[in-house]
């Protein structure tokens, strides 16, 4: 790399090369141009306004490229559905959500490309719920200027895949099905409506309808079938999912036919979750600590459900590492370790 002075009106798609000051009295006093920004055709009118007639520019050697101009190209490469990147600044570039949905990160293949020095990608957790507009990754070239090969030698790594991409949300018709001789009964009432009907706002999905059954194994298959027939996309069962006499929920969930892909998940809170699909409609068997504690495995479950994602007995196991809940005074979920893997 080496420093030319050359004519300003020439320096259209030149690397500045080093910080050059502009002073406005009362109003503006920096690095107007920092080093390694590229000169537009816009910038000369300011460049002339600052006094210079002449600047001093990197040129770049054969076969090596502005940081700039390398971080746009690797993260159109990284990227795939429903993501939007940033402009390119100081040789990085942001990630960023172009619609609510669930990150996927192909991390395998993100600890791949980081071997390459020059090329630094960082990323958010697989799995995590973004709105539209979050941040999720960064591209940024080390070097002020990198060379091809390296590009190539990227490429090559990644082939055609990529490494990020956001699962939209299909809002779903959600049956539920309480269970319990004590709300049946109505000596208590049903908590396990009011808190879904909140987690529904928070992540997406619509109640179809509800019904209260006795802790009867017959009772909670035909109200799962009767919901089924009326259209639910995804069925959901409350309480009776522990270890009690009355705990019968698992057996009605089995009952129905439906295919289970797991009882009991490591995460805390929520052990006893099941999650069975049913003709390919997933059914959620929820222990009770879901009405009672603020973010459970359900949390981590089922937005991903609502995406379409067909979850199997291995997800639910790789779910154990980084499922233990802190139980923070003020929950900040999902900006916190759980669920993250
Ligand atoms: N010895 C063991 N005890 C428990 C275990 C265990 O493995 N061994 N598991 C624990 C776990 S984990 C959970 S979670 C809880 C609750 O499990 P269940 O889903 O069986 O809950 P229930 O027995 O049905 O009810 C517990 C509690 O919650 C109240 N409840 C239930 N449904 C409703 C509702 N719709 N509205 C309001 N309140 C409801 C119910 O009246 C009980 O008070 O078990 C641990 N124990
Ligand atoms: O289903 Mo229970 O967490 O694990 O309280």
């Amino acid at each position: 790399m080496e420093i030319k002075e050359i004519p300003v009106e020439e320096a259209v798609g030149r690397v500045v090369a080093h910080d050059m000051t502009q002073i406005i009295p009362q109003e503006f006093k920096g690095a107007r141009f920092q080093k390694g920004d590229v000169i537009d055709s816009k910038d000369i009118s300011t460049l002339k306004d600052m006094g210079k007639e002449h600047i001093y520019v990197l040129s770049l050697d054969e076969g090596t490229i502005h940081e700039d101009d390398a971080a746009c190209q690797i993260a159109k490469k990284v990227v795939g559905k429903n993501i939007v990147l940033s402009e390119a600044n100081e040789g990085k570039i942001n990630l960023k959500a172009e619609q609510k949905g669930i990150l996927k990160v192909d991390k395998d293949l993100l600890l791949d490309v980081n071997s390459i020095d020059e090329i630094l990608i960082t990323s958010s957790h697989d799995n995590i719920f973004l709105q539209a507009g979050d941040s999720l990754a960064g591209v940024r070239i080390n070097p002020l200027t990198i060379e091809e090969r390296k590009l190539k030698q990227f490429e090559a790594i990644l082939g055609d895949q990529n490494l990020f991409g956001i699962e939209p949300f299909v809002d779903k018709k959600v049956g539920v099905v309480v269970t319990g001789n004590e709300v049946y009964s109505g000596r208590i009432e049903d908590e396990f409506v009011p808190t879904l009907q909140r987690k529904f706002k928070r992540w997406g999905g619509e109640l179809l309808d509800s019904i209260i059954v006795p802790d009867e194994v017959d009772e909670i298959t035909e109200a799962l079938s009767n919901l089924k027939e009326s259209g639910a996309e995804v069925l959901i069962t409350g309480g009776g999912m522990s270890v009690d006499p009355d705990d019968l929920t698992p057996k009605g969930i089995r009952n129905t036919g439906a295919e289970i892909v797991k009882y009991g998940v490591p995460v805390l809170p929520g052990n006893k979750l099941m999650l069975a699909y049913w003709d390919g409609i997933p059914v959620l068997g929820l222990p009770a600590c879901v009405i009672f504690e603020e973010i459970t495995v359900f949390d981590l479950i089922y937005p991903r459900l609502l995406t379409g994602e067909e979850f199997t007995r291995n997800d639910l196991i790789e779910l154990s590492y980084g499922g233990y809940c802190y139980h923070c005074d003020v929950c900040q979920f999902p900006q916190c370790s759980f669920g993250k893997i």
